[in-house]
């Protein structure tokens, strides 16, 4: 139970600028390009609609205001009308362009994630807390549906219409123009500033929202240890302290973005005032109209929206790019190899072990993110499981069993050495076929939201039905299926939390033996039923087992007895193999185990 702050996720591979993180998005955008630069387009057109308000004020000032015409002044004054109206439709058009690409893109980049999830490695998953992803695949694909539909158009517009701006302002009275093109050196400077102080802060807020996901998700699914062990005011202190953290990152960007919004609101209405002071001047002494310095100052404060909201649009981008980083770190994790064509070609060239079931050859295994000095979990592990025939698999607690059963269906690569299956390498097979010839499952069984029928059949290929379903729950001894309130339709709910640790172990266990394998790797699988149902499943299993080449890593002699053969994993190697009887007569390390076991199980 985290007391501290988790650990954030990995730290990025490189650090990249904005924008060529952002430009890693085009991919996604490349489908919707047209309705994209379409919406960009009637956006640049509304916003220039505004800049030509102040001429028609210029030319009613000067004109019908000046000429004292009712008439010229109505006319302007639908002409300002017509001019507003028109923005706000294409305003509006925009918007409805890009609503439904831009969600089609968050939606793809979701898919992909989730796809890119399933493909990673299972060391990937052993070092990325849980959180971290979940907020990649949630808060910050938000972000980035967000930037896709205001900041990345508005950036755009807005600087065509500052631009646009400009020349209509020079081309009024260029000498008041020059006077307004001031400020822009220091607004570059303290954009720039802002951008770098910014993405740091925004990269840590993300990082700290992926932590604070985590503790959530931990504490909702270990709700049960959380109750149980009287830790929720830990639990609740410990929570507090990640949310203050990240309460207090959001301050510091808040902070931020509040003094670059003063700023560049401050700069350009100290120039527009010194403007008008010239301008008002000027016009006093017969040099300008009033209708041009009314014009002026009218494109003049046109221009302050764009320019004051670059702030805004520039902290937002910036979260974007760091969304798109946080994406993309994922998203650039090698995929398991696949294995297949190339390797299958080595294996063709190879000498095939003329040995079926199952071979461990010179078998070494070090976690990849054990510390450097810690030896390797496995050390030179060799181990002949015939065809047909039952393996346990015997070894103190902490001895390395799961890490060895977990290597057949390649859930983690070998360091060193082969495993053959029927005398084909694994490392040469597409693990799609491995994972169609090997079946799993584990102590801890994992369901899924589901109900029992689909929970059991995902071990089958796709043809499996009801015949299938209940041998494999006869196998399991799961009859209590059918006492559920809808049999075999009945959901399990949220990891099967509904059922009783054995009725998941059961469910579990039918599920591998529903595809009838050739191959079954079973971790210690029965080790929460009691002992008769233990004994009934054993018998069903051995039916099961006798066309199957089976590793059962076995804690009980209740299940020793399952198997045919015994191995005793000792110190990262195999160090006996033989029946019961013989290793209990020859091994006083598995006598020892057994024995315990025997004090403990029964
Ligand atoms: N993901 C991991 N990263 C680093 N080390 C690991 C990882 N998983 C397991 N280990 C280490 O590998 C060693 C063997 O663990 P393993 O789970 O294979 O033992 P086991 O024999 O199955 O134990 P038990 O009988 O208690 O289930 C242990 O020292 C464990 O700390």
């Amino acid at each position: 139970m985290p007391s501290s702050p988790p650990p954030a996720a990995p730290s990025p591979v490189a650090k990249r600028s904005a924008v060529r993180s952002l430009l890693r998005l085009w991919p996604y955008l490349r489908p919707v390009r047209g309705r994209f630069f379409a919406a960009a387009f009637v956006a640049v057109v509304a916003s220039c609609l505004s800049l030509v308000i102040p001429l028609v004020l210029k030319w009613m000032v000067d004109g019908p205001v000046a000429d004292r015409d009712p008439g010229g002044v109505w006319l302007g004054a639908l002409a300002l009308l017509g001019l507003g109206v028109t923005e706000a439709v294409l305003f509006g058009l925009r918007r409805w362009l890009v609503a439904r690409p831009m969600t089609a893109v968050e939606a793809a980049l979701r898919r992909d994630l989730y796809q890119r999830l399933q493909r990673l490695p299972v060391a990937f998953h052993d070092r990325w807390a849980s959180g971290q992803l979940l907020s990649r695949g949630t808060t910050d694909l938000s972000l980035l549906r967000m930037f896709l539909v205001f900041p990345l158009t508005f950036l755009f517009v807005n600087a065509v219409t500052v631009l646009v701006g400009f020349v209509v302002l020079l081309w009024q009275d260029w000498g008041l123009g020059l006077v307004l093109l001031l400020p822009v050196v220091p607004l570059i400077v303290g954009c720039s500033l802002f951008e770098t102080r910014y993405s740091r802060v925004a990269r840590a807020a993300q990082d700290q929202v992926g932590d604070v996901t985590t503790v959530v998700e931990e504490s909702v699914l270990g709700i049960r240890v959380v109750k149980g062990f009287g830790r929720h005011r830990s639990q609740a202190r410990a929570f507090a302290v990640l949310a203050e953290r990240l309460r207090g990152t959001e301050l510091g960007k808040a902070r931020l973005l509040a003094s670059i919004w003063a700023f560049i609101t401050i700069v350009p209405e100290l120039a527009i005032g010194a403007a008008l002071v010239l301008g008002t001047v000027r016009v006093a002494d017969g040099e300008l109209s009033a209708g041009t310095l009314v014009a002026f100052l009218s494109t003049a404060l046109a221009l302050r929206w764009p320019v004051e909201s670059i702030g805004f649009l520039l902290a937002m981008s910036q979260e974007a790019a760091t969304a798109t980083e946080r994406y993309f770190e994922v998203m650039d994790q090698a995929e398991e190899d696949p294995g297949g064509p190339p390797a299958a070609a080595a294996a063709a060239t190879a000498p095939r072990d003329a040995r079926g079931g199952v071979v461990f050859e010179g078998v070494s295994f070090r976690y990849p993110d054990a510390p450097p000095d810690a030896p390797p979990v496995l050390r030179g592990v060799d181990l002949h499981i015939r065809p047909g025939e039952t393996m346990a698999l015997v070894g103190a607690t902490g001895s390395g069993k799961t890490t060895l059963t977990a290597l057949v269906p390649r859930l983690h690569e070998l360091t060193s050495g082969r495993v053959l299956l029927d005398g084909e390498d694994i490392a040469a097979m597409p693990r799609e076929r491995l994972r169609t010839l090997v079946a799993v499952a584990f102590e801890e069984p994992t369901l899924f939201s589901a109900s029992v029928r689909e929970n059991v059949l995902m071990g089958a290929g796709a043809g499996a039905g009801d015949v299938e379903l209940r041998r494999a729950l006869d196998v399991a001894q799961a009859g209590f299926v059918d006492d559920l309130p809808q049999g075999p339709a009945t959901e399990v709910g949220e990891q099967g939390l509904s059922l009783s640790g054995g009725q998941r172990q059961r469910l579990a266990l039918a599920r591998a033996v529903v595809g009838e394998p050739r191959f079954l790797v079973l971790d210690d699988p029965l080790s929460a039923l009691d002992v008769h149902t233990e004994a009934l499943v054993e018998a069903a299993l051995r039916e099961v087992l006798s066309g199957t080449t089976a590793l059962v890593v076995a804690h009980r002699p209740s299940t020793v007895l399952l198997a045919d053969r015994v191995a005793l994993l000792s110190e990262g190697r195999i160090a006996a193999v033989g029946t019961h009887q013989e290793l209990l007569r020859s091994s006083t390390e598995y006598a020892w185990l057994m024995s315990g076991a025997e004090g403990e199980g029964r």
